[in-house]
């Protein structure tokens, strides 16, 4: 900007003289003024003949400029605290214009909060130190803006006690520090609460930091502590291992030199922390047991991490620790409670596979000999019917326990479930004779252990072992067929008579094998629907057909039509006798129904055979209800023929079953009547509808004293019982005077008809014999 100003002549009255001289100072204090603050670049000087214009030039000029264009806001203040110049910056810190500016107070662009400050310097009597301050000045709508000024006297030869402030706007710098705050107490914030414990350690293994969790999980409750006083360095040993990868891989462990806090520690090489510092590795999530302060065990996962400077060098290493105490007992009972039995803790039917196959995995490369010692305990089930499941328990208690004494602790011994146990041996001699030799001499100890008597609460118990064992060796045998070996053998022993042993022997194998098949047959013969029902019609005295018995029979694709003799032992064992009894309950229902379509059939009862694994069923009752109602079938037509042998399995059971069925208004035959030891009084408390009597007292009655005498008794017994009598197996006409003059008035046999399809069924052909 360029402006000129004229000094004039003095007039030469006294008092405007005095007047204009006193507004000549008061515009040459304004040119001076102009002059230092850079508003004039030129001046005009009048004299006698003319002016002459001097030009503002040099170092003045320069330091013009720079103030002007510094980055800073910069201002002269008089003494008494106006302004008489402020730079382009100020003015656009405060928001003000530079004129609005000039003759205004200092005080007043000032926080009242602050100026008090300022008030104090300003007060002070010259020369004034030079002061820095941080206020906050007031913008020209009124908002504040945090300034460092720096306050300095000028020199007494410009103006006395004015003074410059150089003002430093820090907003953008208090913003970010304010950031860089928040952003640090967000990261607290989250490290404090994290559920992980938090160490930092400098380099030489002392704690600078610790979290609430580092705390907790170590049991102390302030670990800063510990850095104080160690001493120790990354080198110093901690302490010894205190058991199974137990360790202490957190700072105090490196830093301890506290008694208990070598407790913690183990060999450092094991530290995470010392790894981290020392060798510069990162440690991942390695699991330890650690003994924390508190005295309490826990597991934690340790994970550390080195910290480098810039120049990458180790400065030292943060350790994160996760508890997973709980999360490892809760593993290790989801562990027990799938691989071990609850009642006996002996590792359970799964683990036993998952053992059994590393045994065999262990002769398979080392050519030595294994054996399975499949046990089964005698009569086990009447002490549970009599003295109650709870007494059962204990009993199976103490055999697991005894179990354990007879083996090595490298043999694997587990409850099946049940009164089974098995027990496996490994390394037995490779040579065959002297493995079996091993392992009978084994089993007979485990026979003899467990023959001694048991005390199970007031009652002493004796119980006998049945122990089938197979050899396991380097064949192709899997894990699933070496049990059935043993369990066959098992089997054996207790058709010899129980408390024995049978080895498992190849014959043994040809039958198991040929066993294995026949069951494979028969679920796919299940699956095929290759069952068929045949009907053997049942008579009156008068040859009548009274109903008939559904007789089951298998069309195997390759045999032909097999009688059940020969597939339902096997369908019992491998529990598909449950699917074919289902089949044949619905077949047979099925025939009633058609029957029922033929007025002459309608009153003919049906007769099916249950065998004791199916009447066992819990849902029995519910399958039968249900089967009825699909055919729609009057209950009374269809008659359950049950063994004596079933009826006296589980008494109670058998009585509640019968009598819901009965209410459903079935009728109960009893099979095979004679061949049991079934008491009469027992025999009264069940609703039974008819006796049978059995094909192998009928087959020589007339002929055996025996046989006849037995016969005879049956039917002068069964009315007294009120009890309806057929007779099976009649083949002659001899036989059916027998029984008829004896008071028989059912029969069943070839004499009236064998078993046929359902449309074989011929009225005529029985009247023959009527
Ligand atoms: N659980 C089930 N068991 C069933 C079913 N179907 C049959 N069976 C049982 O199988 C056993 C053998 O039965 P099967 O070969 O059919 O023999 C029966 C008759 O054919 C035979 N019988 C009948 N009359 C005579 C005769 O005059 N002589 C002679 N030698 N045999 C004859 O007797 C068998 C009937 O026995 P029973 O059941 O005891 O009345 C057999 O035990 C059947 O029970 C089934 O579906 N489920």
């Amino acid at each position: 900007m360029t402006s000129k100003q004229r000094v004039n002549g003095l007039s030469t009255d006294p008092a405007s003289e005095l007047q204009t001289l006193r507004k000549r100072l008061a515009e040459a204090d304004a040119v001076l003024d102009a002059i230092r603050t850079g508003g004039i670049d030129a001046l005009f000087v009048a004299g006698d003949r003319g002016g002459q214009v001097l030009e503002l030039q040099g170092a003045e000029h320069d330091y013009r400029l720079l103030v002007e264009e510094m980055g800073e806001g910069a201002m002269t203040v008089t003494a008494n605290g106006h302004l008489y110049f402020a730079n382009r910056r100020l003015a656009a810190i405060l928001g003000v214009p530079r004129d609005a500016l000039t003759g205004s107070t200092l005080a007043e662009h000032i926080a009242p909060a602050d100026r008090q400050a300022y008030q104090d310097w300003l007060q002070t009597g010259s020369p004034r130190p030079q002061r820095r301050m941080e206020l906050d000045l007031l913008s020209a709508g009124g908002a504040k803006v945090p300034c460092h000024l720096s306050f300095t006297e000028l020199p007494p030869a410009q103006k006395h006690g004015a003074f410059s402030v150089i003002v430093t706007d820090l907003s953008a710098h208090k913003s970010a520090e304010e950031a860089v705050r928040q952003s640090e107490h967000r990261l607290k914030t989250i490290v404090e609460n994290l559920p992980i414990g938090v160490w930092f350690l400098d380099q030489q293994g002392q704690i600078t930091y610790g979290n609430p969790t580092a705390a907790q999980i170590w049991g102390g409750k302030d670990f800063s502590r510990y850095s104080d006083r160690t001493g120790g360095s990354t080198g110093g040993s901690t302490g010894g291992d205190t058991g199974r990868n137990t360790g202490g891989s957190t700072g105090c462990g490196i830093a301890g030199s506290e008694p208990t806090l070598r407790e913690l520690a183990v060999a450092p090489q094991q530290q995470a922390a010392v790894r981290a510092i020392r060798h510069g590795e990162m440690i991942l999530n390695e699991e330890l047991d650690i003994l924390s302060l508190d005295g309490s065990r826990k597991t934690i996962l340790s994970s550390a991490v080195p910290i480098h400077d810039r120049e990458g060098e180790i400065v030292g290493a943060v350790v994160l620790n996760q508890d997973i105490t709980d999360r490892k007992a809760a593993e290790e009972q989801i562990e027990q409670l799938a691989f071990f039995d609850a009642l006996t803790q002996l590792p359970n039917r799964r683990l036993l596979i998952d053992r059994l196959g590393q045994v065999l995995a262990a002769i398979r490369r080392s050519a030595q000999h294994g054996a399975i010692l499949f046990i089964d305990l005698d009569h086990f089930k009447d002490l549970n019917d009599s003295l109650g499941h709870d007494v059962g328990d204990q009993l199976l208690i103490q055999v697991a326990k005894r179990l354990s004494t007879c083996v090595r602790s490298r043999d694997t011994v587990a409850r099946l479930g049940g009164d089974e146990f098995v027990v496996v041996l490994d390394g037995l001699s490779p040579e065959a004779n002297r493995a079996a030799g091993q392992a009978r001499s084994i089993a007979a100890k485990v026979q003899r252990t467990l023959a001694q008597p048991y005390e199970l609460g007031t009652y002493i118990h004796h119980s006998t072992p049945s122990i089938g064992a197979a050899l396991i060796d380097a064949t192709e045998a899997s894990v699933d067929e070496l049990l059935k070996r043993a369990d066959l053998a098992m089997y054996q022993a207790k058709e010899a008579g129980r408390n024995t042993l049978r080895f498992f022997d190849p014959e043994m194998q040809t039958a198991f094998d040929l066993r294995t098949r026949m069951e494979a047959q028969l679920r796919e013969g299940l699956r095929a629907g290759q069952f068929v029902l045949h009907y053997q019609p049942q008579v009156d005295d008068a040859g009548q057909m009274i109903g008939a018995e559904a007789l089951v029979r298998w069309a195997h694709p390759e045999r032909g039509l097999l009688s059940p003799a020969t597939f339902i032992h096997l369908a019992e064992e491998s529990g598909l006798i449950l699917q074919l009894g289902e089949w044949v309950l619905q077949a047979a229902c099925a025939q009633l129904a058609a029957w029922s379509q033929h007025g002459s059939c309608d009153e003919r009862t049906l007769a099916i055979n249950i065998s004791a694994r199916q009447f066992r069923e819990p849902h029995f009752v519910g399958m039968v209800r249900t089967a009825l109602n699909r055919y729609g079938i009057r209950p009374h037509r269809l008659k359950l023929e049950l063994t004596e042998s079933l009826l006296l399995e589980d008494v109670e059971d058998t009585i509640h079953k019968m009598a819901a069925l009965r209410e459903l208004g079935l009728r109960f035959a009893l099979d095979d009547f004679g061949t049991g030891y079934s008491s009469l009084s027992y025999l009264k408390r069940l609703p039974l509808d008819e006796l049978k009597i059995d094909r192998s007292f009928v087959d020589e009655v007339t002929t055996d004293a025996n046989d006849a005498a037995i016969v005879r008794a049956v039917l002068a017994l069964a009315p007294q019982l009120g009890l309806p009598v057929i007779a099976e197996g009649v083949e002659t006409d001899a036989q059916r005077r027998f029984l008829i003059s004896n008071g028989c008035h059912g029969f069943q046999g070839y004499l009236f008809g064998r078993p046929g399809p359902a449309d074989a069924l011929n009225g005529d052909a029985l009247n023959e014999h009527a």
